[in-house]
């Protein structure tokens, strides 16, 4: 998948510069960061609603038009698919040592007066990744 999405974004950043009245992409470009952004969040709001009423078909269609309007908000902040992956790259070490801890649930003390403040459960997760950033170079 990743594959298609670096191709598309590669479209994208060709089509960025074309005629708007002929490139859906270009004339996005031309709308500017607000309208990529109501685009995205239309298409987010359309992949949910099949979702929900069972269209598995229009969940697909939807999620290419996601997909897109995706890829073109990532090239207008010049987030480029790589960079998205080497996140999910990242989480997946955290997620992949942070499984292999025992699950410690945070245990609130009896009889603690209505106003004390309840102590704030810190994920593991982020207690592993402060140490793996103190590693990397
Ligand atoms: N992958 C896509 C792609 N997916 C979805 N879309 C557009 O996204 C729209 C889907 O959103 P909507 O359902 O809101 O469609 P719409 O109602 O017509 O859109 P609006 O009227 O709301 O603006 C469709 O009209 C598609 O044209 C895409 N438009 C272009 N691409 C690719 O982008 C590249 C550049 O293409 P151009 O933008 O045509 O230059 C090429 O590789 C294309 O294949």
């Amino acid at each position: 998948m990743s594959d298609s999405i670096e191709r598309l974004y590669q479209a994208v950043i060709a089509a960025r510069d074309l005629d708007p009245a002929t490139s859906r992409t270009a004339r996005l470009f031309q709308r500017g960061p607000a309208k990529m952004a109501k685009k995205l969040a239309e298409e987010a709001v359309e992949v949910v609603i099949d979702a929900i009423s069972g269209k598995p078909d229009a969940v697909v269609r939807e999620s290419a038009d996601l997909l897109y309007n995706l890829t073109v908000l990532w090239a207008s902040a010049g987030v480029k698919p790589e960079d998205v992956w080497r996140e999910m790259e990242r989480r997946e070490r955290l997620l992949g040592i942070a499984e292999k801890l025992p699950k410690s649930p945070v245990k609130v003390p009896k009889g603690l007066p209505k106003t004390a403040p309840v102590p704030v459960v810190r994920r593991r997760i982020v207690a592993l990744e402060n140490r793996l950033r103190k590693r990397q170079p």
